[in-house]
């Protein structure tokens, strides 16, 4: 387990542009690699900014989106109009700017049966069954809640024991039903993101670097895999400075 890489940007617009110019990076690689490029969005409020940072004309040019499939690491069980969709937020913010459009855009057909939802979205991951279980995904963007949460895994609920690559998962503190993806999906990726901004995200960040109780956010630890934390210096600001990016 390779220990977590971090990013710190002195303010948030530095570390949208720091991951940003890193997702361009990942993304040619992959297509020289392996001909594509396979990124799950995270939902959220903070990942807005970076992607209507993509969105820009000059950002799109830098990204081959036309070699890329787009995924989604969790969405709420709602349908893709609704203001809750993390599909919505990103097909508002760069996707339907995109020209021209990515290879695929996966979204979970929430419109369907939670089986048949899920059912869908594993046939999806593994390309239609060309990739192994669980498939590697060369980028999965995430955010961290407060509590520790990550894509739609809460402490303490049943979901963390999932062998499966998705799930359906209800969210009591939300009330609300969600898909996401499991600690099995994530932990096979080839690069974990989480881009993590404002001081609101102080406590946990320290949290998770000092290694206090687990929450969801620090099972995170694909093997041969790497996690890169993209962090502003307001959400870093608890942070040992010996660990800290000189
Ligand atoms: O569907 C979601 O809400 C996200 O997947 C979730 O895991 C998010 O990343 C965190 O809750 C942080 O959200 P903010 O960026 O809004 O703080």
């Amino acid at each position: 387990m390779s220990d977590p890489i971090l990013h710190v940007g002195p303010t948030t617009p530095d570390t949208i542009h720091d991951l940003a110019q890193w997702l361009c990076q990942e993304a040619e690689l992959a297509i020289r690699d392996r001909g594509r490029f396979l990124l799950a969005l995270s939902g959220g409020s903070t990942p807005r900014q970076l992607y209507t940072l993509l969105a820009e004309p000059s950002w799109q040019q830098r990204l081959d989106w036309a070699h890329t499939l787009v995924f989604f690491s969790d969405e709420r069980d709602v349908p893709p109009t609704h203001p809750d969709s993390n599909f919505k937020m990103a097909s508002d913010a760069l996707l339907s700017h995109l020209n021209p459009v990515p290879q695929a855009i996966y979204r979970w057909h929430t419109e369907y049966s939670p089986a048949m939802a899920l059912a869908d979205y594993r046939h999806h991951l593994t390309l239609d069954n060309t990739l192994p279980v669980p498939p590697t995904l060369d980028v999965v963007l995430l955010g961290v809640g407060p509590e520790g949460h990550t894509a739609s895994l809460f402490p303490d609920r049943p979901v963390l024991d999932s062998e499966d690559i998705v799930s359906h998962t209800y969210v009591p503190t939300h009330n609300s039903w969600r898909y996401t993806f499991t600690l099995p999906l994530l932990n096979a990726s080839r690069h974990i993101a989480f881009l993590v901004t404002g001081s609101e995200k102080q406590e946990i960040i320290d949290q998770i670097f000092t290694h206090q109780a687990p929450v969801p956010a620090s099972m995170i630890h694909p093997v041969p895999g790497d996690v890169h934390w993209f962090l502003d210096s307001a959400s870093a600001q608890r942070l040992n400075p010996n660990i800290l990016p000189s």
